[in-house]
């Protein structure tokens, strides 16, 4: 192996960087409307490759997203893709493409990076800290949904997924707001990754349907969407998967969760990824019929620029706090800082006095979006806290009113 170089990948290797990605991930290339798809996508993106002399070692792509952090939005990158040549692992290739993205980063105006992993244990040492979670939730709507509230009775209505962009879209752009760790979506989006006939990792399920909550002339009070599976045998009722489902109050949840149960020839609803605090896992009567089955971490988010980063979020109460930060990647982030937050402001200047708090940058990325409590890390060790009450007081300035959620998967 000659020395590796990272650089931009030009048009003219996508399709060869392409092919190592199929490699990587023991998939088939793509029919020709899909792969036309993922090169279009990957032209929008910022590329990053590993190059062993001409020969492509590793890719990486960085979609140019807007994430939601508390109180606001940041440019974040969204880095996927991530393939490196079974010849070439274990060498430091990936090590090097991520150096490179943070080069990218620094002093550019991006001061977070954020990805979904495909093993939990690779990023972490990059600097990653897991800052949504996802819980999977399985009904068994044999019978029907036992809710403890009152459903919202206001109609129901199909909306063809054509019309999703222009009829969910706004409504979706005003839920993040309420919850950290969403990315805008534009309608390419929408229609390339949330509404295509075929779903990517299941194909016998059928095309999405969407179901909205208010009549055609009422604004939207929520909506889900969702696809069916049927099932060969007659005996055995099919199955409705929940790709999204958001609702302005728990009342319209109910309504759209009792509307999911409700579907004839089907007798479980799953949903992959909802909040760790949806309002459904209160509600829900019979925690037997509405059962958590798995909790995940979702996105991953690294600090590139922890000064910026903690600077253009909003902040619930006022703390002052010397914060001493491991960063064996990033230099210029190691070190103690004092913060100084309250609701209005939030200051983050290098200091010589002793710290209150010592932890490493990617336990500060867990509890960036609110959704990790620093105390947590206390008690399991990975956060010391050498000032009584310093752990309580940064998590009641970093708290959010509902926890960090995508399921923006990408
Ligand atoms: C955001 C996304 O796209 S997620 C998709 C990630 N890609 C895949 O899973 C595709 C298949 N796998 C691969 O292409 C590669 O094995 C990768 C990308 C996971 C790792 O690439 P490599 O070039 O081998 O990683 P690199 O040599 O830089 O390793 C850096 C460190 O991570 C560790 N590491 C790498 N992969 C893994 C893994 N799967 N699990 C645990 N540790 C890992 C290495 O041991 C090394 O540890 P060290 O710093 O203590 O020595």
């Amino acid at each position: 192996m000659s020395e590796l170089q990272f650089r931009d990948v030009p048009e003219s290797d996508v399709d060869r960087a392409l092919e190592l990605w199929w490699l990587v991930f023991h998939d088939r290339p793509d029919e020709k409307e899909k792969r036309a798809y993922h090169r279009a996508m990957v032209l929008r993106c910022d590329r990053v490759g590993a190059y062993d002399g001409e020969a492509l070692a590793g890719f990486l792509v960085a979609h140019r997203f807007t994430l939601s952090v508390p109180g606001g939005e940041l440019p974040c990158p969204g880095l996927t893709f991530v393939s490196v040549a079974p010849t070439h692992r274990r060498r430091g290739v990936l090590s090097g493409m991520i150096a490179e993205v943070f080069r990218r980063c620094a002093g550019h105006g991006r001061p977070i990076v954020a990805l979904w992993a495909s093993e939990a244990a690779i990023y972490g040492r990059f600097g990653f800290g897991a800052a949504t979670y996802g819980t999977s939730v399985e009904i068994n709507s044999t019978r029907p949904l036992a809710l403890r509230i009152e459903a919202d009775r206001r109609p129901l209505r199909l909306i063809d997924p054509g019309d999703a962009p222009d009829e969910l879209g706004p409504y979706y752009e005003a839920t993040r707001t309420r919850r950290a760790g969403r990315i805008a979506r534009d309608t390419r989006r929408w229609r390339g990754e949330w509404l295509p006939e075929t779903d990517e990792d299941d194909e016998e399920l059928g095309p999405p349907r969407i179901v909205g909550l208010g009549a055609a002339d009422e604004p939207l009070a929520g909506y889900a969407v969702y696809r069916t599976r049927r099932e060969d045998d007659p005996a055995r009722p099919g199955t409705v998967q929940v790709a999204e489902l958001e609702a302005d109050t728990p009342a319209a949840e109910a309504a759209l969760w009792n509307y999911l149960a409700g579907i004839d020839l089907t007798g479980t609803v799953r949903a992959w990824g909802l909040a760790p605090d949806d309002p459904l896992l209160l509600f829900a009567t019979d925690r037997d019929q509405v059962k958590a089955v798995a909790e995940f971490p979702a996105l991953w988010i690294r600090l590139v620029d922890v000064g910026a980063a903690l600077t253009a979020r909003s902040w619930a109460a006022e703390a002052a706090l010397v914060l001493e930060v491991r960063d064996d990647r990033i230099p210029a982030n190691a070190g103690r800082f004092r913060l100084t937050t309250s609701p209005h402001a939030c200051t983050y200047e290098p200091t010589p006095a002793p710290a209150d708090l010592t932890l490493d940058v990617r336990d500060l990325a867990a509890c960036y979006l609110g959704g990790t409590e620093v105390r947590r890390l206390v008690l399991a060790g990975l956060v010391t806290e050498h000032t009584a009450g310093a752990a309580a007081a940064l998590d009641a300035a970093l708290r959010t009113t509902e926890l960090p959620h995508t399921v923006d998967e990408f």
